[in-house]
């Protein structure tokens, strides 16, 4: 395969930042434009952090699309922007790897069909981290043998979606192999709003936000005399971009929706 023609949306963001620094480390990719709300027109290597970086910005999607040959869109944004960004990028030909979160079921309906009418891959991975997928695979594997389980996720204090996309999917997956259960006593009220944390399917959800973290989660499961706790810890966003740069390598081959790098990690 030759060069991969990249645009990133949200540069300037946290992790737009590491995907820039990616496809610039990486010999098979190259950086066409960035898709930034700021700086319309200007190039991304006038902007502090970016020298040496030869990239338009665009701010129109539209505009951007139409005018750069692009072959993938790197998504890391917000909810709103990231599904106008992915389905304009599909209705363009170009394959959306999509790191954004809070993505609606509806959302992804909508995105599942679009990628099918379009024959085109498109990769929505809520995590990169190869140990956060692995941490959602083993938690899958242990729901089968353990009923009860409440997941913990913890991040850093600018986060925008609670519960995170890791959390949501986790719960996804461990609803798939386990029997609907109702956790905690059954005329158990909450006197404080909020205090059992978010319920999918009878599994509860609690989200820590605090200045200092960037990315944990722990997944415990409660059995009469013990307890399983599958945890993992993103230290640096360094920890997604492996998964980036798979899940762009695996989505020029798709023509399909994929949900999740545990579907492209066997
Ligand atoms: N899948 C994964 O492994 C991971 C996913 N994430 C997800 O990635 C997303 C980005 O996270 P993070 O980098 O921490 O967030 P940041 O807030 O640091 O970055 C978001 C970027 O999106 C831009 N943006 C915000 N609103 C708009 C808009 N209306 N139009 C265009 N651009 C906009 C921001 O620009 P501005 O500065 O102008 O606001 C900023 O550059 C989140 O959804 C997060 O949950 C994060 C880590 C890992
Ligand atoms: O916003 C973040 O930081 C992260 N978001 C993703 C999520 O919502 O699960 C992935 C990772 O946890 C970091």
């Amino acid at each position: 395969m030759g060069t991969i023609r990249i645009i990133v949306a949200g540069p300037r963001g946290r992790m737009g930042n590491e995907a820039v620094k990616l496809v610039q480390e990486t010999e098979s990719f190259e950086l066409v434009a960035v898709i930034d709300r700021k700086h319309d027109g200007d190039n991304l290597g006038n902007l502090d952090g970016f020298q040496g970086i030869d990239a338009p910005i665009y701010s129109d999607i539209e505009n951007c699309f139409s005018s750069v040959k692009a072959d993938v869109l790197i998504d890391l944004t917000t909810p709103e922007v990231g599904m106008l960004h992915t389905v304009s990028a599909l209705n363009h030909g170009i394959r959306p790897v999509v790191g954004t979160t809070g993505f609606s079921s509806e959302d992804l309906a909508k995105l599942e069909d679009l990628t099918t009418e379009k024959g085109l891959g498109c990769i929505i991975a809520p995590n990169f981290a190869v140990g956060a997928v692995l941490m959602m695979k083993f938690s899958q594997m242990a729901a089968k043998y353990f009923s009860d389980v409440e997941i913990i996720e913890m991040h850093h204090d600018r986060k925008l979606d609670a519960p995170s996309g890791t959390g949501v999917k986790t719960a996804e997956m461990i609803k798939a192999v386990r029997e609907p259960k109702v956790q905690g006593h059954p005329e158990e009220k909450e006197t404080m709003q909020g205090a059992r944390g978010a319920n999918i399917d009878g599994m509860r959800i609690h989200s820590v936000r605090l200045p200092g973290l960037i990315a944990h989660q722990q997944v415990m499961f409660g059995e009469k005399g013990q307890m399983l706790t599958i945890r993992h810890d993103s230290f640096d966003r360094v920890s997604f971009m492996s998964g980036v740069k798979l899940a762009v390598d695996s989505v020029m081959k798709l023509d399909v929706l994929v949900y999740g790098l545990e579907n492209i990690i066997e």
